[in-house]
């Protein structure tokens, strides 16, 4: 039977599928966060007497298993129903949709699913226009604010370039930045800071969350600023090439945060030992990407079902196979 990934490659046309897939400069950020778990090996306890329980619970609420919906941009691109289709699977598995600032359907349609939402954030250097968006989230329900910190320019990811791919074909649109009419452009800017992440602590009473982290300091850094939770990612090695691995950052970034806030990772995360190595690594969850649109791509809401049940039902044998306790002991570099 092929993957999902290979009937979205047969399906979607090619700058779409790139789009998805891809990465900056020569993708080996995005290869390395899958190599990094595979360099990893797993030494077993044995008679722990102890049930895997899958469920977390976290500043935005509580999931039924430690995996959760990565923001990705553009859902209708994989498919026609779009972000309504990931959040009905999200709803139905019991676990966290987190909503992409970039999503082409509006965040208030996508709360009527009912699904457990959180929402993604690019600050704008308008932070009057940041604070509307903002204002409509939580109004919306969502339970907790992502903000993306990794992205002060936009990467440089060739087979976009190769292919022209620039921005949504016609009749899509970013649709939590239009305004009646106009839908204006998602920018990206350098000059984001800690102050802006104080100033959304003033606006929104919802957890605020920084995403993109790859270093101890700024671990703490948002710690300090008031984060409740931090996200270890490379965003796929979308971003920057030659990161770091984000399963390789982890265990540092885990240290750094102590037991202050809860700790989750992502990119390259496929199976369900993937998902049970980053909780013993010390994360509390973790973000799927490009697993969910390729099961998007390829059956709708029914793909994205069939992608979160695969991963529930690894991370439950894995977490049973490992035992307990699942700490850093039991994993190994080859
Ligand atoms: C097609 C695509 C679009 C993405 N869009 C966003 C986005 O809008 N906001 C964001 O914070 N991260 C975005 N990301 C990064 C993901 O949230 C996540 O960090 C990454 O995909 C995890 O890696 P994985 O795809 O290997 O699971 C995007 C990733 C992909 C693949
Ligand atoms: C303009 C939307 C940005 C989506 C994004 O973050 C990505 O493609 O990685």
């Amino acid at each position: 039977m092929p993957s999902y990934e290979a009937i979205a490659r047969q399906r979607l046309p090619k700058a779409h599928y790139d789009y998805f897939a891809g990465g900056a400069g020569d993708e080996s950020a995005v290869h390395e966060n899958e190599a990094a778990f595979a360099r990893l090996r797993l030494a077993p306890r044995v008679l722990g007497g102890v049930a895997p329980d899958l469920a977390v619970t976290l500043p935005g609420g509580r999931a039924s298993l430690p995996v959760l919906v990565a923001p990705t941009a553009f859902h209708r691109l994989a498919h026609p129903d779009g972000e309504l289709a990931t959040a009905r699977a999200a709803a139905a598995e019991d676990t966290v949709m987190i909503v992409s600032m970039a999503s082409t359907i509006p965040i208030e349609a996508i709360a009527e699913t009912g699904a457990t939402l959180w929402f993604q954030l690019y600050v704008q250097p308008d932070m009057a226009f940041t604070e509307r968006v903002v204002g409509r989230a939580e109004k919306a329900g969502c339970r907790a604010l992502v903000v993306t910190a990794d992205s002060p320019v936009f990467g440089i990811r060739p087979r976009d370039l190769h292919n022209g791919f620039r921005d949504l074909p016609e009749g899509l649109a970013c649709e939590n930045l239009r305004e009646g009419d106009v839908v204006r452009p998602i920018e990206f800017s350098p000059e984001i800071s800690w102050a802006h992440l104080d100033r959304l602590r003033e606006v929104t009473d919802m957890p605020l969350v920084v995403k993109g982290v790859t270093h101890p300091d700024d671990a703490r850094t948002a710690v300090g600023h008031g984060a409740a939770m931090v996200m270890v990612s490379n965003h796929g090695g979308r971003q920057l090439d030659r990161v770091a691995a984000a399963i390789d950052l982890l265990p540092e970034i885990a240290d750094a945060v102590g037991a202050a806030v809860p700790v989750t990772v992502d990119g390259g995360v496929r199976r369900g030992t993937d998902v049970v190595t980053a909780l013993a690594l010390g994360a509390r969850a973790v973000l799927v990407g490009r697993p969910i649109i390729w099961g998007l791509a390829a059956e709708g809401e029914r793909g994205v079902r069939e992608v979160l049940r695969r991963f529930r039902a690894e991370t439950e044998v894995a977490m049973a196979l490992v035992g307990a306790p699942l700490d850093r002991s039991v994993v190994r570099r080859c």
